[in-house]
């Protein structure tokens, strides 16, 4: 049993999803292109990286056997000849959107079945009664935004007209989201919460997921930066998650980074919190030193996502990936002996791909432990399984969907 320790890499899609058309979505595959513009040469940056993509370690796992298994293509780069030494394969998911937490909560068991609503891509986004419903019961005067928009374009775009009026600038994107980008200093960090706090309940009968916080500093639209103090507000998951069972039975659950955010802070016992995804990784090293037997570890590693999956960053994506895989041996020599360690991604996010948004991707499955011999995984086909292998892994009893691959 001893413990188990989930890394999600958030975006890092291998392409294939079976249904990716109905999401416009054919075709993408965010480690696919990574590689092949990395092969061409354009995954080059001055100081960063440069050549074809390295990932010797995930890849002798078997990243890239599952990411041929998944769309049938060979990775550029990924060239281990041997049989991988971790278990691997690939995921689909089965929740109706290619949102986080959709895939956070498929992965924790609880596909997300219901559909989530949405705001056009019309300007304004935002229906009149719902910014109307907002001003009324706020302190604000008007939104700015009210459209679908990349976060660092829109502080760009109209930060200074806020700092001049006062008016919070509401966005949104393919997800179910409202975000509400402030100064943090000009209008105010504990302000913008208590704001986000309001449109949170006026949102729920419109079924959207989050309510996000994203205050920025700086003083002008060249020097506006978006600061650490995001802050997410979602609703529960529909179903108790792995998380909650293995609270319920007198376990531990370290959440890193982003998990608890995405869980409404349900079944999550300790937080560690880190600024990127450097931090990230020594928190979750610092986690293995606390977690006993039968504990989980639950880490979310962001940057890939949103520093470099969402702003289209193909050699920043690229490095991200490098870094980690430098850095996994360090994961892999600190596990005890009975120690599973499970590797996927929540959703695709293609820096290739057009616009801003995730992508419709099946997720890499791969696992290693002191122990535990190579084998192939197969195609899953949903990404509860990997839930129910933690739940099988821990001793407790098996959930609703999916079906554990140990
Ligand atoms: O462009 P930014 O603000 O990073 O937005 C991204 O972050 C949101 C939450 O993860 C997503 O809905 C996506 O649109
Ligand atoms: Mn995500
Ligand atoms: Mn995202």
């Amino acid at each position: 049993m001893p413990r188990a320790i989930l890394c999600v890499l958030d975006s890092f899609g291998i392409g294939g999803a079976p249904d990716a058309d109905k999401f416009g979505d054919m075709g993408s595959d965010t480690l696919g292109h990574i590689a092949e513009e990395c092969a061409a040469g354009r995954g080059n940056r001055e100081g960063l990286r440069t050549g074809p993509l390295c990932l010797p370690n995930l890849d002798r796992l078997g990243l890239g056997a599952a990411a041929k298994r998944s769309n049938g293509i060979s990775v550029p780069g990924l060239d281990f000849t041997g049989e991988p030494v971790g278990l691997w394969g690939h995921a689909e998911e089965v929740s109706n959107g290619k949102d986080t937490p959709s895939g956070h909560w498929e992965i924790a068991g609880v596909p997300v079945l219901f559909d989530w609503g949405y705001f056009p891509e019309a300007i304004p986004t935002f229906p009149a009664e719902l910014t109307d419903a907002v001003i009324a019961g706020s302190d604000i005067e008007a939104v700015l935004g009210n459209k679908h928009a990349s976060g660092t374009v829109i502080i760009e775009e109209l930060g200074e007209e806020h700092v001049r009026t006062g008016h919070p600038i509401f966005y949104t994107s393919a997800d179910s989201v409202i975000q509400i980008a402030a100064h943090e200093s000009h209008f105010g960090l504990d302000r913008l919460y208590k704001l986000c706090e309001i449109t949170r309940e006026l949102a729920n009968p419109y079924n959207i997921g989050r309510v996000i916080a994203r205050p920025f500093d700086g003083d002008d639209s060249k020097t506006f930066k978006r600061t650490a103090n995001r802050r997410d507000y979602s609703v529960l998951p529909p179903e108790p998650t792995v998380l909650d069972r293995l609270a319920a039975a007198g376990r531990t659950v370290y959440g890193i980074g982003k998990i608890s955010d995405i869980f409404a802070h349900q079944g999550v016992s300790h937080v560690l919190k880190g600024a990127g995804n450097e931090e990230l990784f020594d928190k979750t090293l610092e986690a293995f030193s606390l977690a006993s037997d039968g504990d989980l570890i639950f880490a979310n590693f962001i940057d890939f996502d949103s520093l470099y999956g969402h702003r289209r960053d193909v050699p920043g994506y690229a490095a991200a990936l490098e870094h980690f895989d430098q850095r996994l041996p360090e994961m892999i020599d600190a596990l005890k002996d009975g120690d599973l360690l499970i590797l996927t991604a929540d959703h695709g996010c293609d820096p290739t791909w057009r616009g801003t948004d995730h992508t419709r991707e099946n997720v890499p499955v791969i696992a290693t432990g002191p122990g535990l011999s190579g084998k192939p995984i197969g195609g899953r086909k949903t990404f509860a399984d990997i839930g129910e292998t933690v739940a099988k892994h821990l001793g407790i009893e098996p959930g609703k969907h999916g079906q554990s691959f140990i």
